[in-house]
C-alpha cells in the first residue's frame, strides 16, 4: 500500500480527498499546514507528497525545496488554482513531479498519482548541473515572432558573444541555449547547464570552479568544476539572476580572467568557454535596485535575445500541440491520432501562462486519460474549459458594436439585478461585471 501525505488547509477538500484516495487503496496521512507536513516527513516515510501550492503558512514549494534537500526521490504533486498555473510550472522545474489545477476530476489525479508511482519513472529532480544531452527536437515554428528568434539564433550562433536570453518561464530558454550551442563552432565539445538558482551559496565555489581533496569536510576526492566541465565548448547560466552578490563577483572574475582556481588549490586553470545566460526577470531593473552588478549584467548581455510568449506564436500552437502529442504517444505506448476540432479551438484560444512547458505537460496527461483515438475536451482539465467558455462568451458580447446599449438595456429590463441581466446576455456574472467596469457603467 502506498503512503500519501496529503497537505491541504482547505477542510472540506483535504477530507474528500483523503476519503476519495483511502477508497482508491491508499493509506493517506492528512495535514493541513507546511509545519504540520514537515513533522510527518521526520517521522515516517511516505511514498508521494499531494499538496495544496498556497498554504497558511507558506508556499507547497517550500516544501518542494525541503524534500529535494533531503535527496530522497519522493514524487510531488502540487495542486492549484488556475491563477497559479505558472507558479507550479515554475515548481515542476524545480522537481516537482505534476500539477493538477483544481478543481480536477477523480480519474486525472489518480492517473498522474499512479504514473508518479510507477517504478520505472525516472526521478524527476532539479537540474542542478548536468551536462544537458538534450536531443529533443526543436520546434523552430512559422510565426513572425518564431521567425525573428530563430533568425537572431542562427546570427549569433557562429560568434563567441555572450548572449542573455529573457522570456517567461518555460518558454524555451534553455532550448534557445542548446540550438545557439548546436549551432556554434563549439557544437562538438560540451554543453553544460547549470541551474544557479538550485546552487547552495556555501558551495557554489565548489561547484563552479571545482575543489580538491580533502579542501573542505565532505571533499573525499577532486571535483571538476562546470567552468571546466565546459571548456572548449558552452556554459548555460539558467536563471542567473539568482547568484549571491559573492557568487556575481566569483562568476565576473572567472570570465574576465578566463581561468578558475578550484576550491583548495594554488593552481589556475585557463578555460576557453562561451556564456550563455537565461533569466526571467527584468535584469536591468535588478541592476538599478543594486540586486544585480552592473558590471556581469554587461559582461553577460553582449547580445540579447527574447523568447516570445507562447501565446505570441498563434500560428505555431497546432505544431507545438502535435509535437508533443507525438512524444506523449512514444512515452506511453499509446496511439492518439489528433485533437477533436473543439480541443484545437480551445488551445488556440487558452493564453498559456505557462507557456509550452505547460503544453508539454497538458498534451502528455490528455494522452494518458483519453479513452479514444483522439483528445476531445473529456482529456482537458476543467480550468481550461472553463476559460474557453469565458473566452466565448467574451467575443459573443464584444462582436456587438452597441453592447454597452445591450448591457443598459438589459440592466433595466431587469431592474438592476445583475444576475438576470448576464442570463439575458447570454453570459455569466463575472463579464458582465467586467464589462460594467470596462465601460465605467455606474449601477
Ligand atoms: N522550440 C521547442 N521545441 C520543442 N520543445 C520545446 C521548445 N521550446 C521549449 N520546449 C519544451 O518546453 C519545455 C520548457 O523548455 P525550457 O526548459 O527550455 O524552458 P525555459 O524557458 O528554460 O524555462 P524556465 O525559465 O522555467 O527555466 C522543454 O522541456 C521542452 O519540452
Amino acid at each position: 500500500m502506498f503512503n500519501v501525505l496529503l497537505v491541504e488547509d482547505d477542510i472540506a477538500f483535504n477530507k474528500m480527498l483523503e476519503t476519495f484516495l483511502t477508497k482508491k487503496g491508499f493509506h493517506v496521512t492528512a495535514t493541513f499546514s507546511i509545519e504540520a507536513a514537515r513533522k510527518e516527513l521526520k517521522s515516517a516515510t511516505h511514498d508521494l507528497v499531494l499538496t495544496d501550492l498556497r498554504l497558511p503558512d507558506g508556499e507547497g514549494t517550500v516544501l518542494l525545496s525541503e524534500v529535494k534537500l533531503l535527496k530522497t526521490a519522493i514524487p510531488i504533486i502540487m495542486m492549484t488554482n488556475y491563477s497559479d498555473v505558472k507558479t507550479a510550472v515554475e515548481a515542476m522545474k524545480k522537481g516537482a513531479y505534476d500539477y493538477v489545477s483544481k478543481p480536477f476530476r477523480p480519474d486525472e489525479i489518480i492517473a498522474v498519482i499512479d504514473s508518479a508511482l510507477k517504478p520505472s519513472k525516472p526521478e524527476v529532480s532539479a537540474k542542478i548541473a548536468t551536462s544537458s544531452g538534450k536531443r529533443a527536437t526543436l520546434i523552430e515554428g512559422k510565426s513572425e515572432a518564431s521567425k525573428r528568434l530563430s533568425e537572431f539564433i542562427r546570427l549569433v550562433a557562429p560568434t563567441d558573444m555572450s548572449v542573455l536570453i529573457w522570456g517567461e518561464s518555460g518558454t524555451g530558454k534553455e532550448y534557445v541555449a542548446k540550438a545557439i550551442h548546436d549551432k556554434s563552432l563549439r557544437a562538438q565539445h560540451p554543453f553544460v547547464a547549470v541551474d544557479c538558482g538550485a546552487i547552495p551559496r556555501a558551495i557554489a565555489a565548489s561547484e563552479f570552479f571545482g575543489h580538491v581533496k580533502g579542501s573542505f569536510t565532505g571533499a573525499t576526492m577532486d571535483k571538476i568544476g562546470h567552468f571546466e566541465a565546459a571548456n572548449k565548448g558552452t556554459l548555460f547560466l539558467d536563471e542567473v539572476g539568482n547568484l549571491s552578490y559573492e557568487n556575481q563577483i566569483n562568476l565576473l572574475r572567472a570570465l574576465q580572467e578566463r581561468k578558475v582556481k578550484p576550491v583548495g588549490s594554488t593552481m589556475e586553470i585557463s578555460v576557453d568557454i562561451r556564456v550563455i545566460a537565461a533569466t526571467n526577470e527584468d535584469l536591468g531593473q535588478a541592476v538599478k535596485e543594486g540586486k544585480f552588478r552592473e558590471d556581469l549584467y554587461h559582461r553577460l548581455n553582449e547580445f540579447i535575445i527574447e523568447v516570445p510568449k507562447l501565446y505570441d506564436r498563434q500560428q505555431d500552437v497546432l505544431l507545438f500541440a502535435n509535437h508533443f502529442l507525438q512524444s506523449a504517444n512514444d512515452q506511453l505506448d499509446k496511439n492518439i491520432a489528433g485533437f477533436s476540432e473543439e480541443v484545437i479551438e480551445i488551445f488556440n484560444n487558452y493564453n498559456w501562462p505557462g507557456n509550452i512547458r505547460e503544453m508539454g505537460n497538458l498534451i502528455k496527461r490528455a494522452t494518458l486519460l483519453e479513452k479514444g483515438n483522439i483528445i476531445t475536451t473529456e482529456a482537458l482539465p476543467r480550468e481550461l474549459l472553463r476559460y474557453g467558455e469565458l473566452n466565448a462568451q467574451e467575443q459573443l458580447l464584444s462582436k456587438h458594436d452597441n453592447e454597452k446599449q445591450m448591457i443598459l438595456k438589459a440592466m433595466e429590463k431587469t431592474r438592476f439585478n445583475k444576475t438576470k441581466a448576464a442570463k439575458i446576455l447570454g453570459v455569466d456574472r463575472k463579464t458582465l461585471y467586467n464589462k460594467i467596469k470596462q465601460y465605467d457603467l455606474k449601477f
